[in-house]
């Protein structure tokens, strides 16, 4: 039989597994999902073929490491799924790590890189935690099938210094590994080969604007297939607003939000050392502070119901618009397109017409009757563009991470 490869994306709030026959280019097998751990109950989702399956999960999951092993273990138990029955139907497990510090590539899992990886821990305990704590089981518990990691960060190795450089003491900076690395970056590895191939244009030579909006936000500057500059920073809690995160705010206002901000956060464990003011910029803000709801589909309606939604929408197209404006004048203004993607930039037809029209001036214009359709299950990149536009390309790219992590699995293997 066939061994395959399986792709896991853990968050904060929800683990993802997708399994992928070993070939290039892979082809899904199966794809199961719980999210909602932090705000119970826990959803599970299940797609095999043409079945797919929602339900509450009523066991207790405190741990990734618990929520990673019942999802194994329901994909294993369905009778209809006689490709992956077992471990022993594992060649390789691919790992979404969001922080990588200065690695530029995936990197096979090993005692010394393990411990390696460890020490990135400390600079991003609440992104890291999860994925490696998975990481660590399946090291242990599943020792014959190859680990990889792939990093959120090293698609932005190429962003210049000047640009990656905080104006603080270099020493410090150096010593601390204080700078700019940026995140999503294998969706934005996605996005750039599936948009290049649809525009037909060679990858090193295309430029774009990608927006990557979920519960975490960011968007990326490509210049010549290379990534220039994006919004997130040292962490993911830097550039747009989240979900649950802030964004960038003046860094004073920690300061003033409360003098117990310095302090080791309650929830903090012995392996994660979080203070109270991570715990609240990252976990405590964003949609969730400003309107109760974590959703922006309920934000993102044309009639909003209550003024603190609509502030959330207008603080979310301001921000991004921003940046739009920054990246359109870094790239000369010589893009092919503005790509949107992540379940708010894939599904909210409001918030791309709303942007489109903000930024008409650089050329933007949409197709009102596209951009309400959307693209199709099977549609990977769609264009929105008013079919007279002169100016760049506004596209919709349905984003996939844990195909992008097999795919360089299975291409580096043949
Ligand atoms: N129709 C919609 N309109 C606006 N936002 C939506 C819509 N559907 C989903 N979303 C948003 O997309 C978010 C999920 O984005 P996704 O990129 O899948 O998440 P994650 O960042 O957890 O990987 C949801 O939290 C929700 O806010
Ligand atoms: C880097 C990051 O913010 O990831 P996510 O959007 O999955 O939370
Ligand atoms: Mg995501």
């Amino acid at each position: 039989m066939p061994k395959s490869i399986l792709a896991v994306n853990a968050g904060s709030s929800s683990v993802k597994i997708t399994f992928y026959t070993l070939e290039n280019p892979p082809r899904t097998i199966a794809d199961a999902s719980i999210s909602g751990i932090t705000a119970p109950p826990p959803t599970l989702k299940y797609q095999q073929g043409d079945k797919k399956h929602q339900e509450e999960v009523k066991e207790k999951l405190s741990t990734p490491q618990d929520t990673f092993k019942y999802l194994l273990q329901r994909c294993f138990s369905d009778p209809d799924l006689s490709e992956v029955a077992s471990v022993d139907d594992l060649e390789y497990i691919c790992h979404r790590v969001v922080h990588g510090g200065d690695y530029r590539d995936a990197v096979e899992i090993n005692d010394e890189t393990l411990d390696r990886l460890k020490g990135l821990e400390d600079l991003a305990p609440l992104h890291n935690f999860s994925a490696l704590e998975i990481v660590r089981l399946c090291k242990v518990e599943l020792p014959k099938v190859r680990s990889i990691t792939f990093f959120d960060s090293a698609f932005h190795q190429t962003i210049p210094e000047a640009v990656r450089t905080y104006p603080i003491n270099q020493e410090i900076a150096k010593a601390n590994g204080l700078r700019k690395y940026g995140f999503h970056g294998i969706s934005y590895s996605f996005i750039l080969r599936s948009v290049a191939q649809f525009l037909n244009k060679p990858i090193e030579k295309t430029n774009l604007v990608v927006l990557h909006i979920g519960s975490g936000a960011s968007i990326c500057a490509i210049k010549d297939g290379k990534s220039v500059d994006t919004s997130m920073g040292l962490t993911p809690l830097a550039g747009l607003p989240g979900a649950t995160r802030s964004g960038s705010i003046d860094p004073s206002l920690v300061f003033h939000y409360t003098n117990e901000a310095g302090k080791l956060s309650p929830a903090s464990t012995s392996e994660m050392h979080i203070s109270t003011a991570e715990d609240i910029l990252n976990k405590q803000s964003g949609w969730k502070a400003l309107t109760g709801t974590t959703d922006f589909s309920q934000i993102a309606v044309e009639n909003p119901p209550s003024k603190a939604h609509k502030l959330a929408f207008d603080i979310f197209v301001d921000r991004i618009q921003g940046y739009i404006g920054s990246y359109y004048v870094k790239l000369n203004g010589e893009l092919d397109g503005v790509v949107f993607s992540g379940g708010i930039g894939e599904k909210s037809a409001l918030l791309r017409r709303t942007l489109v029209d903000k930024c008409q001036c650089l050329g933007l214009a949409i197709d009102d009757v596209a951009n309400d359709k959307g693209p199709g299950d099977e549609e990977t990149v769609k264009d929105i563009s008013k079919g007279s536009s002169k100016g760049p390309r506004v596209l919709v790219c349905q984003t996939n991470e844990q195909f992008e992590m097999a795919y360089h699995c299975a291409y580096s293997r043949s």
